[in-house]
């Protein structure tokens, strides 16, 4: 039997059947950004503990508590840095002389997934035919940049879970990452397939809870985790969508075939709960928290 594959699709024609992501190959990272952004990631690890505990206490940190059971496994959410002035403000908390070079290439790259996640929800939001909705659902997104970093074992050869699996909370999740590979993605019939980015210019593309419970059901949430090898240390980057306020199904997406799944729910309400429940060592999905 072949093994499963995920779609590589070009964007105008976004399909988030049947695992709900695909891979993206565009243009838009040169070699020379790609090697700015993972150095800036780098100096970001390499910052001493205290300084990072700082940026730990003053973030968010949305999915951490939920999904990193691994100490191997470190991940820095930073909000907002789509903004060159957020990201300047961030930068300066951390190198009070200033790092140009992590400002310009995570603001880049911060924007690029952005720019993605924009056209692919407003594709989504044309196909269903909601588009009406687009722009206020579109000027109510607030953006997370994360980095992050699963450690090379001492011992070469050992295999470990980085991150276990999970659907994201967030809208729409897009995640770019250096040569090393360990994210998987899980088909429905609970196959794992390991992400192979097709070029340094390859994103991959996930709805994630929120975005499934807004179409009723109709999206499917990625299922997805991280297996290391342990031999190597790896490092990613994502862009971790949310919505700041209500969503709810639009009645489009309900009818005799579909009827109501999902109640009106606060997104960043429903992140802080996920949260909530971690802290008890439960897992807390969307259909828990606003399922019908
Ligand atoms: O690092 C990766 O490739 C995946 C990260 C991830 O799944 C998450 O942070 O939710
Ligand atoms: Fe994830």
């Amino acid at each position: 039997m072949d093994s499963p594959k995920l779609p590589v699709i070009d964007l105008s024609r976004a399909e988030l059947r049947p695992h709900g992501c695909f891979v993206i190959k565009c243009n838009k990272v040169s070699l020379d950004l790609h090697s700015a952004i993972y150095s800036a990631i780098q100096d970001l690890f390499n910052l001493p503990t205290e300084i990072k505990q700082l940026i730990q206490a003053t973030s968010e940190q949305p999915a951490r508590d939920v999904f990193s059971t691994n100490p191997n496994h470190e991940r820095i959410d930073m909000d907002d840095l789509t903004s060159l002035e957020a990201t300047h403000n961030f930068s300066n908390l951390l190198w009070p002389a200033g790092n140009d070079h992590f400002c310009q290439s995570v603001n880049e790259i911060s924007k690029i997934m952005m720019n993605i996640d924009q056209t692919v929800v407003k594709m989504v939001f044309q196909n269903y035919g909601v588009d009406k909705y687009y722009d206020s659902h579109g000027g109510s997104t607030r953006y997370v940049t994360a980095g992050a970093k699963y450690k090379q074992l001492d011992k070469n050869n050992e295999n470990y879970l980085g991150i276990v699996t999970h659907t994201d909370k967030t809208f729409s999740t897009i995640l770019h990452q250096k040569d090393v590979n360990g994210l998987e993605i899980q088909t429905k019939d609970g196959q794992w397939i390991l992400y192979q980015p097709p070029s340094h210019s390859s994103f991959i593309y996930f709805a994630a809870d929120a975005f499934k419970a807004w179409s009723n059901g109709r999206i499917h949430a990625c299922c997805h985790r991280v297996m290391m090898s342990g031999n190597k240390t790896r490092f990613s980057l994502g862009l971790f969508m949310f919505h700041k306020g209500v969503l709810q199904v639009p009645d489009k997406l309900i009818d005799e075939e579909h009827p109501l799944r999902y109640k009106p729910f606060n997104h960043l309400e429903y992140r802080e709960s996920v949260r909530e429940h971690a802290v008890k060592g439960i897992y807390h999905t969307i259909e828990a928290h606003c399922g019908i």
